[in-house]
């Protein structure tokens, strides 16, 4: 199938490229600095979208939130099926994903590692096993990472609200005399080197501490979870999915 990918020439969309192109389908990189090749095929330009989605069976996007909302938009009226990786967005670009789901399917995940999902799962279940004790999230990303805290890292901390059925008051980093208040969650960000993501949960209380962490180790996972939920979503009906849909599993 014909797979657009925008932010072709970026850390992930790079490798999602690579991965459309080594499972055999027809890659469209895309950038809007289109100079050279990505994985044997000639980067287009971003102004030839609406063009380059005519034929497209799904469109792969890994950018900055205000392209991805306007890459999208593209889809939606060129009624291809989106894959979104990006992360970032503003309540705006929310709405605006919102609005393109109800003329296509549109899959947004905050990360495509597996074991993100079964993250997940196991946080919903400490979370409810083990209430009223503090929680502190760290997440670890590469130094040219833009948004923070992470796409993931809001997933997370949204679950362990569900499963706590409160909004715990999301405490960014701490400075002077600043102790630690019931109902807060700690999140702590590191951006250093080329760490391809790490999060961290913390459950401390009753003399115990448990700690849940998943590490990526490349980015090809995150790649193949891309490609797996692009492979699954053309000819769904429209409407917002998740990656656990693809794999069978929770949410985001
Ligand atoms: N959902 C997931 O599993 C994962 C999500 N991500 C997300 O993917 C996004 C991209 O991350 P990286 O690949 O590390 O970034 P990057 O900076 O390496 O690549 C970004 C790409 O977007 C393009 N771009 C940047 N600004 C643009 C603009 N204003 N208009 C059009 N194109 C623009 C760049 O030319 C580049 O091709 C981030 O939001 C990141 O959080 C990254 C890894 C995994
Ligand atoms: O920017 C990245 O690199 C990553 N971004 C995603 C996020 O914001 O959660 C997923 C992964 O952690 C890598």
């Amino acid at each position: 199938m014909r797979v657009v990918v925008t932010g072709a020439t970026g850390r992930t969309g790079g490798e999602v490229a690579r991965e459309v192109a080594g499972r055999g389908h027809e890659l469209v990189p895309v950038s809007r600095e289109p100079a050279g090749t990505v994985a044997g095929a000639d980067l287009r330009p971003a102004e030839d979208l609406p063009a380059l989605l005519a034929d497209a069976a799904v469109l792969v996007d890994f950018t900055v939130p205000v392209a991805s909302v306007d890459y999208v938009g593209h889809a939606a009226e060129a009624g291809v099926p989106a894959v979104v990786g990006t992360t970032g967005f503003d309540s705006g670009g929310m709405s605006a994903l919102d609005d393109a789901a109800e003329s296509v399917p549109l899959l947004k995940a905050s990360n495509f590692a597996r074991g993100v999902q079964a993250l997940l799962n196991v946080v919903r279940e400490a979370a409810t096993a083990l209430p009223g004790y503090d929680v502190e999230l760290t997440e670890t990303h590469h130094n040219g990472k833009r948004d923070a805290p992470s796409g993931t890292a809001t997933t997370l901390l949204d679950a362990l609200d569900d499963a706590r059925e409160e909004s715990l008051d999301r405490t960014h980093g701490r400075e002077g005399e600043d102790p630690r208040e019931p109902g807060q969650v700690g999140v702590h960000v590191r951006r250093a080197g080329n760490v391809r993501g790490e999060h961290e949960l913390m459950f401390a209380d009753n003399d115990e501490v448990l700690t849940l962490t998943h590490r990526a180790e490349s980015r090809g996972v995150f790649a193949a979870g891309a490609v797996d939920a692009a492979e699954w979503l053309p000819g769904r009906a429209p409407g917002r999915y998740e990656f656990g849909d693809v794999i069978g599993d929770g949410d985001d």
